[in-house]
């Protein structure tokens, strides 16, 4: 049987927002928003890719969390790859682009407001459970 090849994400959380990348590569993705992340490399633990990931996309040290919601199929990728997605905490350094073309901070009324990549879509109402409401209106 082939081995699943697991993309891992990150949602990185830091006082009640997320933090979404812009992909810049390859062209056909290029200006989408995505969970930082990677492939997992064979024999590679996905959380310990994780960490690595983040490190090399965003200079920064994170911990993941909790795994989010079921995993989700990546057909684009290969015939048996998923998308895995964790939440995740700073434990040190600010996130900067490396890789990607930008980054963002992204509050509960803002997540929807990036292109994200399609596989990344069924992971946003989970991910939006753990960052803080919009501030109620005062009328
Ligand atoms: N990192 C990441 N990849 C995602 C997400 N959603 C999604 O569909 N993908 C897709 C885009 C890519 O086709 C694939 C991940 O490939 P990648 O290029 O980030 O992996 P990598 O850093 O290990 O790079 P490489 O070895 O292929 O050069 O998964 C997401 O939220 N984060």
């Amino acid at each position: 049987m082939q081995e699943t090849l697991v993309v891992v994400g990150a949602a990185v959380l830091r006082n009640g927002r997320v933090l979404a990348a812009q992909r810049a590569r390859p062209e056909a993705l290029r200006g989408r928003w995505e969970f930082p992340g990677g492939k997992a490399r064979p024999g590679e633990a996905p959380e310990a890719a994780l960490v690595r990931e983040c490190r090399e996309e965003l200079g920064a040290h994170v911990r993941p969390l909790h795994q989010v919601g079921p995993d989700v199929p990546l057909t684009a990728v290969g015939p048996s790859a998923v998308l895995r997605l964790w939440t995740a905490e700073l434990v040190e350094g600010d996130p900067r682009p490396l890789e990607h073309l930008a980054l963002r901070w992204l509050s509960a009324g803002e997540l929807h407001t990036v292109e994200w990549l399609p596989a990344d879509l069924p992971f946003l109402a989970p991910v939006g459970a753990h960052l803080a409401p919009p501030a109620a209106r005062s009328e």
